[in-house]
């Protein structure tokens, strides 16, 4: 029925004040405002409308997409919305495109790289879009190793240009977004070469288009790369490609905050680490640890309310059937991943300091906690971008046929959402760089040299090696130190198994490559330690609200002891835990998941997502679901008639086994 709240009877459950939570999962009072403000703004707005998306044709698509970023940035300048009500703009418009990449890695890059001359004259422009701007880092033949890109920019002193060149077509630029169709101008990623010597890989500004007519300038080669997963989802985005035939910029283009070529052609090299250049990949790894809990929180809304709406089984002498989350089992896929979605939430704010942290320090030359930024930035956008795909998928099949509907959202959402395990890093790779860091760490334990911030835990080697778990009932498993000793201990023992087998090898980096997959479980455990201890500290500091802290506890051991159950194999081969302490902790998992229960609507409600922005007929606030579906179904081409075309042509010959012109 329109109008009636078919969730009224779950929302009055709560034993939390669902809008105290609201602030905490935004963050703050005034994130809240503003996302709740234009998340409504653009809900309202027909120019976003977005359920149609799925039966365009990739050029209207295309072509829709232009028309909402274009629209949204008018909006932006009329308006006059501040950088942050931009950006809600852009991902409650929730359709990838060239503004993604514009704002998201060209502007971060020039700003990231440039000297200061160079971002007076580019970003004067790229504020204004009067130039757009995509990230062409990745190649067709090399993608994870940078260091292996081909493209090549020869300086050539007479002209004072570098020459732009893709010497083989594995070299040709392969997959970044906004440049197949859109972008006038790139920051390429190329092998620096002066006076016949390679310096290794920079950054340049390149202009690809004519800023008149938008065609590809002379000794450029340009296009989109072609459809990618699932109908509508990424594409909308034009990933491109693009080769250079000895095509010239001048020498004041290559950014040069970090490393300069003279006039003469002489490379200077910065004392800074020259893994700066890779700035902009770790400045947005960090905010994609956001966007998972962001992702999740919406598979998760959908699947909590419709399994309330859901009832199957299990009634009585005609009365009423089961609601489907009452059942243990869908209680025990579902709520970890709510309690993934606030961890990953939470996480997501601490990277956000620590970006901010090693961003402040980096301007005063202090590159200390580079590694540790580089470590986290990788291992939790891995570790998060993968949890939350799988996590889609899973909030799918809770929703039983019905979610394998367009309609449902999901689909969508798992299309758009899946190549995050794999832009801006691919998760294995990244992963092994956690553990090359982890293996630096145990290898200078005993040096003198304390591990600091998120390896601090390394620090009491001797304890952590030698402790029994001292849990003796369920409850003890709500004790944040007996926790986070499991993980510690966990963590700790298998880098240090991995570290032990590394020294086995004459040769370490033969060593490294016989045990990728034991060293990608160490740097995974360190990285799921990193989500509970900030889960913990979360929980531990100051939160206002009526009954919102107990809430966040409860998810927070859901989360924990989740993990616990999910990798108990590790757990007990470390003996970090015993058969019997695991059996505990299932045992108080059950009962956290029955405390969860009354209040896992109001949980998703906190999320404070409109329906234009879950796109979701299963996850529609008023529960409304069945009314919706057939709406949607009636609104599908096919419906359009009663008999389809193709009737006379072939179900008509075939039940009347008349087939002019087929030889049977
Ligand atoms: C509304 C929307 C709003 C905004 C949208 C915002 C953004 C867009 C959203 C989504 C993104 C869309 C598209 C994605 C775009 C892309 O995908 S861009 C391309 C991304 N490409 C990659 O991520 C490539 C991955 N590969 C690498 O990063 C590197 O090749 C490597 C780290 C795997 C290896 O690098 P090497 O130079 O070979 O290093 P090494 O030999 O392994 O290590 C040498 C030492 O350097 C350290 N190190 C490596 N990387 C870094 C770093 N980034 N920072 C600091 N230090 C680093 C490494 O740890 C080694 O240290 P040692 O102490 O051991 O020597
Ligand atoms: C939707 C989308 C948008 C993108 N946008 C951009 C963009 O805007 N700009 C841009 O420059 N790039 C972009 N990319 C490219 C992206 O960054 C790369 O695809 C990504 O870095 C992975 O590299 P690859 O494709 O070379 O994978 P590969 O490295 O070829 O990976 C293939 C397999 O090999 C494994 N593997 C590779 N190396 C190792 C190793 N050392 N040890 C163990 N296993 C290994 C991987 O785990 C994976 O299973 C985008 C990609 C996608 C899918």
């Amino acid at each position: 029925m329109e109008g009636v709240d078919h969730l009224a009877d779950e929302r009055n459950k709560a034993e939390f004040n669902v809008d105290d939570m609201k602030i905490i999962w935004a963050g703050s009072r005034h994130a809240f405002d503003v996302s709740n403000r234009i998340s409504r703004f653009v809900a309202t707005d027909p120019v976003f409308e977005k359920s149609n998306r799925a039966l365009m044709t990739r050029k209207e698509l295309f072509k829709n997409t232009l028309k909402k970023s274009v629209y949204a940035w008018k909006i932006i300048k009329e308006l006059r919305l501040s950088d942050e009500e931009g950006i809600k703009l852009r991902i409650f418009m929730d359709q990838p495109g060239f503004l993604d990449l514009h704002w998201g890695m060209f502007v971060p890059a020039i700003k990231g790289q440039g000297t200061e001359e160079q971002q007076q004259k580019w970003l004067s422009l790229a504020n204004k879009m009067q130039i757009i701007g995509c990230y062409a880092q990745t190649e067709l033949g090399h993608g994870s190793n940078v260091q292996g890109l081909e493209t090549t920019a020869t300086f050539d002193p007479k002209t004072d240009q570098f020459i732009m060149h893709s010497p083989t077509q594995t070299s040709s630029k392969w997959w970044p977004g906004g440049l197949g169709k859109v972008s006038t101008h790139a920051v390429v990623y190329a092998r620096l070469i002066t006076n016949g010597k390679d310096h290794g890989v920079h950054g340049f500004i390149v202009q690809l288009r004519s800023l008149d007519d938008h065609s590809p300038l002379p000794g450029i080669t340009i296009g989109d790369i072609g459809m990618k997963f699932g109908n509508g989802a990424y594409n909308s985005m034009d990933n491109g490609f693009l080769m250079f035939n000895q095509f010239r910029i001048p020498r004041d283009q290559m950014l040069m905050r970090l490393s300069k070529v003279t006039r003469e052609g002489k490379y200077i090299a910065s004392d800074v680490p020259r893994q700066l250049v890779y700035g902009t990949m770790v400045s947005v790894r960090q905010t994609i640890v956001s966007k998972a809990s962001d992702a999740l929180a919406r598979a998760v809304c959908i699947a909590t309310r419709y399994s309330a709406v859901r009832r199957q089984f299990g009634s009585e002498n005609g009365g009423i059937e089961t609601q489907v989350i009452d059942y243990k089992t869908q209680q025990n896929r579902l709520f970890p991943l709510l309690a993934s979605a606030y961890a990953f939430r939470f996480v997501g704010e601490w990277l956000k300091w620590l970006y901010t942290d090693v961003t402040q320090r980096l301007e005063a030359s202090d590159f200390v906690t580079l590694p540790e930024a580089h470590a986290c930035t990788a291992g939790l956008k891995s570790m998060t971008t993968s949890a939350t795909s799988d996590g889609i998928e899973e909030c799918r099949k809770l929703c039983g046929g019905h979610g394998y509907l367009w309609c449902s959202g999901l689909p969508e959402l798992f299309a758009v959402y899946v190549p995050a395990c794999t832009y801006e890093g691919d998760n294995v790779v990244l992963q092994l760089q956690v553990a090359r860091f982890l293996m630096k760490t145990v290898s200078q334990l005993g040096s003198g040299k304390a591990p600091a911030g998120t390896t601090a835990y390394m620090g009491r080697a001797q304890h952590l090696l030698q402790c029994r778990s001292g849990v003796q009932k369920a409850e003890d498993w709500l004790n944040p130190s007996m926790v986070l000793e499991a993980f510690e201990s966990r963590a700790l023992r298998m880098a240090i198994t991995c570290a032990k087998n590394l020294s086995k090898f004459e040769n370490q980096e033969q060593g490294f490559s016989e045990l990728l997959a034991d060293l990608v479980e160490a740097a995974i455990a360190h990285c799921q330690l990193i989500v509970v201890s900030k889960f913990i500290a979360k929980i531990e500091g100051e939160i206002e609200g009526k009954g919102v802290k107990k809430q966040l506890k409860n998810l927070c051991y859901i989360y924990a002891l989740h993990l616990l159950h999910k990798h108990l194999g590790d757990f007990l081969s470390t003996n970090s835990v015993t058969p019997e302490q695991a059996s505990l902790a299932s045992h108080q998992l059950r009962s956290l998941y029955s405390q969860v229960r009354p209040n896992a609507v109001a949980l998703v409600d906190a999320f404070d997502y409109t329906d234009h922005y879950l796109g979701s007929v299963l996850g529609r606030y008023d529960g409304n679901v069945y009314p919706k579906l057939f709406e949607e179904a009636l609104k599908d081409p096919l419906n359009d008639s009663v008999v389809p075309d193709g009737y006379h042509e072939y179900i008509r010959p075939l039940i009347k086994q008349n087939f002019p012109s087929a030889k049977l």
